[in-house]
């Protein structure tokens, strides 16, 4: 993949569980899009995120299609790699992205929340090591985050947005990415929608 000035095309990947894909979505691949000069962000759905319990989860294609919701394609799409690829640790899909697509650069997005958990991740050091990664800020979360074990490892190797595609560094540099914060959360509509179906059967009743 070949962007039209003959550079590597950069691809930003938003792996999520999306259970659903919201606002917060969008806005994080806007910002990086632009923050990042990427081609494409992909709206990344996880089989199944191997840290979250499958109680709760909405089918895939249910999640697939929220993801679709929020796209904004050409640049902006909602992806099924992670299913096709079989494979639901993040190592293990780059591994295959990069197989797959050897003349991309992928850029692993994340919200604050998520770089405190990294340390949790299968193999996380060399995922660091070996992808950059964006983080951007999540409200009640990006102060611990920065302060955080991931960031705390990771220091010598944290550069500005802008500085993201300078030199070939042996050890790939992670950035976080300013940015107006975004409240929504899947957590909360998944909460509203239970609340609301817990009123209207109520409603039912009486
Ligand atoms: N409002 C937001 N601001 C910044 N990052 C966000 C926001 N919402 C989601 N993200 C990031 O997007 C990625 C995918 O998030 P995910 O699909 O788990 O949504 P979520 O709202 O965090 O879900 P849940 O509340 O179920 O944990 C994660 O890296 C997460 O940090
Ligand atoms: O590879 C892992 O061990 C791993 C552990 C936890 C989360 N992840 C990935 O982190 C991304 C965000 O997940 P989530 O559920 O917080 O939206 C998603 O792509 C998951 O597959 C990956």
């Amino acid at each position: 993949m070949i962007a039209g000035d003959g550079r590597h095309v950069r691809i930003g990947l938003l792996g999520g569980s999306f259970n659903p894909a919201h606002a917060g979505h969008a806005h994080v691949a806007r910002v990086a899009l632009a923050a990042l000069r990427l081609d494409q962000v992909w709206l990344m759905v996880s089989p199944g995120n191997p840290l979250k319990p499958a109680r709760g989860m909405a089918p895939f294609a249910e999640r697939l299609a929220s993801a679709r919701a929020v796209a904004a394609p050409p640049r902006i799409l909602a992806s099924d790699a992670e299913a096709r690829l079989g494979t639901r640790l993040t190592w293990k899909t780059l591994k295959l992205l990069r197989r797959r697509y050897p003349r991309a650069e992928f850029v692993l997005i994340v919200g604050a929340d998520n770089l405190t958990q990294l340390p949790r991740w299968n193999r996380w050091r060399e995922i660091a090591s070996g992808t950059r990664l964006a983080v951007l800020p999540r409200p009640g979360y990006t102060r611990a985050a920065l302060h955080g074990r991931a960031a705390s490892v990771l220091r010598r190797h944290r550069r500005a947005p802008g500085a993201m595609w300078a030199g070939r560094p042996a050890h790939k540099p992670w950035a976080f990415v300013p940015a107006r914060l975004h409240a929504a959360s899947a957590t909360a509509i998944r909460s509203a929608r239970w609340h609301s179906a817990l009123v209207s059967g109520s409603n039912a009743a009486s």
